[in-house]
C-alpha cells in the first residue's frame, strides 16, 4: 500500500546555508536512575563497571557522556542491545526522563534546563512521538485519536477532522475513520500512530521500536512506507531498534550504543565496512553483505566497448587484445546498444555486415543502485558481466562475477571507481 499525496505535508526546502546546524545537539548527556548519581558518577569515573556500581550505591548508570548530532531531514538510528540505554536517550530528548548532566539543544534551544510550560510547547511544535504500543485511546474513533494532538491544541473540531483524514489518507487509512482502534489489525493500528505523530506536523518524529511488534511482513511493509514518507516529507527522524536489519535500511547513520555509551556512528556502510572496535565487528558479523553494496560500488570501468558505427573488425581486435569473448556496444552518447559475441562478430565479418546489425539487445542490464544481490541471480544465469547504465541509458560499468565474490569478501571488491 502505498502512501497517498496530501497538500498539507510538502517537502520543506532545506536552505541554502553552509554550514548546516543541526536540529538536534546531544553533548556529554548522562542519567544516573536511582538515589545517589555523584557517587555512581565518582565509580564511574575511577573504571568501575556498571554492575559494580548498581551493587555498590543501588543506582544504574544508564547513560554515559553521550554526544552527538543529527541533522535536519536526517534518519538517525540508536542501535544496541536490550538495556544499551536507547529508550533512555529517546527520553530525555523529549524529556520525559530529565538528565543528570549535560546538554541537549533541539533547534539551537537548550531544553534540559527548561521548566515544563516551555516544554510543553517544544514537544507540541516540534517533536512527534511513536511508540511500539501503538497507544491508541481505545474509546476513540481512529479520526480521533489521529486528531488528539490538534484537539489538546483547541483546534476547532471541523478543521481538526479534516486534518486528521487527509493524514490517514496519507498512511493508507482513508476511510477508516470511524473504526475503533480494537478492530484494527497491528499494522494498521501503527499507521494510526504514525498518522497521529504526524498530524502536528513536527519536524523531529521519535520513534521507539516502533515496528517491533509487527509480524515480519508487515514490518517490512512500514519499513518502506517510512522511506518512502521520508523522501517526501524530509522529516527528522530518530528511530530506537535493536534490529540490525532494520537499521540498516533506514537509517542514513546509525549510533551503535552499548552499556549507556555510543560505541559508533556512521552510515550503514561505514559500520559493515569499517567497525572502529571488536564490538561493533562482532555485532555486524552476520550481515549479508550483498544487500548493501549496489552496482556502483562494485562495477568497472567499461574497457573494452565499441562504438556501435564501428566495424566488426574493431570489435574483433576489441576480444583478441583483452582476450574476452564478447563486447558491449554503445551509441554516440554511450547509449548502451547491447553486445556482439565472438562468434556473431566472425559471421558479420565474412558476410560483411555492420556491428548495429548484429547486435544483442538481450543483455543483463541493472541501475547503478540495484543491491547485488538481485545481480547476483542475473550474473547466474548469464556468460556476460551485468551492464550498468545510469537514467539516460548510458553505460558507465560493468559488474563481473569475481567484484561479487569481492565484495562478499569484504575485500571491497572489484572496486575501482569507474566512469
Ligand atoms: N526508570 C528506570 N529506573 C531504573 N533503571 C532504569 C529505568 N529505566 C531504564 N533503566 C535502566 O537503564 C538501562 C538502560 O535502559 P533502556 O531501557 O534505556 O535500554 P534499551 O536499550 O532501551 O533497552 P530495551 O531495548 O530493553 O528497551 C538499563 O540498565 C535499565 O535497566
Amino acid at each position: 500500500m502505498k502512501l497517498e499525496g496530501s497538500v498539507i505535508f510538502e517537502k520543506r526546502p532545506i536552505e541554502d546555508t553552509t554550514p548546516l546546524q543541526p536540529i538536534i545537539r546531544v553533548r556529554n548527556l548522562t542519567k544516573v536512575f536511582g538515589q545517589n548519581p555523584e557517587k555512581a558518577l565518582e565509580l564511574h569515573r575511577r573504571g568501575r563497571s556498571k554492575q559494580e556500581i548498581l551493587e555498590e550505591t543501588g543506582s544504574t548508570l544508564a547513560l554515559t557522556s553521550v554526544s552527538f548530532d543529527v541533522m535536519p531531514g536526517e534518519t538517525f538510528v540508536l542501535m544496541g542491545l536490550s538495556g544499551s540505554g536507547k529508550s533512555t536517550l529517546l527520553r530525555c530528548i523529549n524529556r520525559l526522563i530529565k538528565p543528570t548532566e549535560g546538554e541537549i539543544r533541539i533547534d539551537g534551544e537548550e531544553i534540559v534546563g527548561m521548566g515544563q510550560e516551555e516544554l510543553r510547547m517544544i514537544r507540541r511544535r516540534k517533536l512527534g512521538m511513536i511508540f511500539q504500543s501503538f497507544a491508541l485511546l481505545p474509546h476513540r474513533t481512529v479520526l480521533d485519536n489521529v486528531a488528539f494532538g490538534l484537539e489538546i491544541q483547541g483546534v476547532p473540531v471541523e478543521e481538526r477532522h479534516k486534518k486528521a483524514e487527509e493524514v490517514l489518507q496519507m498512511v493508507g487509512l482513508g476511510g477508516y475513520g470511524a473504526s475503533m482502534p480494537g478492530d484494527l489489525s497491528g499494522g494498521m493500528k501503527q499507521r494510526v500512530g504514525l498518522a497521529r505523530a504526524l498530524t502536528s506536523d513536527p519536524d523531529i518524529l521519535l520513534m521507539d521500536e516502533a515496528f517491533s511488534a509487527l509480524d515480519p511482513l508487515i514490518r517490512r511493509d512500514m519499513q518502506d512506507e517510512l522511506l518512502d514518507l521520508q523522501q517526501r516529507l524530509e522529516k527528522t527522524i530518530i528511530f530506537v531498534t535493536h534490529d540490525l536489519d532494520e537499521a540498516l535500511k533506514l537509517g542514513d547513520r546509525i549510533a551503535l550504543m552499548k552499556d549507556g555509551a555510543i560505541v559508533q556512528v556512521g552510515t550503514p556502510e561505514e559500520i559493515l565496512t569499517n567497525p572502529e572496535n571488536a564490538y561493533v565487528e562482532k555485532f555486524v558479523a552476520d550481515v549479508d553483505l550483498t544487500r548493501v553494496y549496489s552496482a556502483s560500488d562494485v562495477m568497472r570501468r567499461p574497457e573494452p566497448v565499441a562504438r556501435c558505427t564501428a566495424g566488426p573488425r574493431v570489435a574483433l581486435h576489441l576480444m583478441e587484445e583483452h582476450d574476452i569473448g564478447s563486447v558491449f556496444v554503445v551509441d554516440r552518447e554511450r547509449r548502451l546498444k547491447g553486445l556482439v559475441t565472438l562468434e556473431d562478430t566472425l559471421k558479420a565479418v565474412r558476410a560483411g555486415r555492420g556491428l548495429g546489425e548484429i547486435v544483442t539487445t538481450e543483455v543483463p542490464t541493472v541501475a547503478l543502485d540495484t543491491p547485488l544481490t538481485d545481480i547476483i541471480s542475473l550474473i547466474a544465469g548469464s556468460p556476460y558481466p551485468v551492464a550498468v547504465v545510469d537514467d539516460e541509458s548510458r553505460l558507465r560499468g560493468l559488474v563481473f562475477r569475481g567484484a561479487i565474490l569481492g565484495a562478499l569478501a569484504r575485500k571491497g571488491g572489484d572496486v575501482d571507481g569507474s566512469a
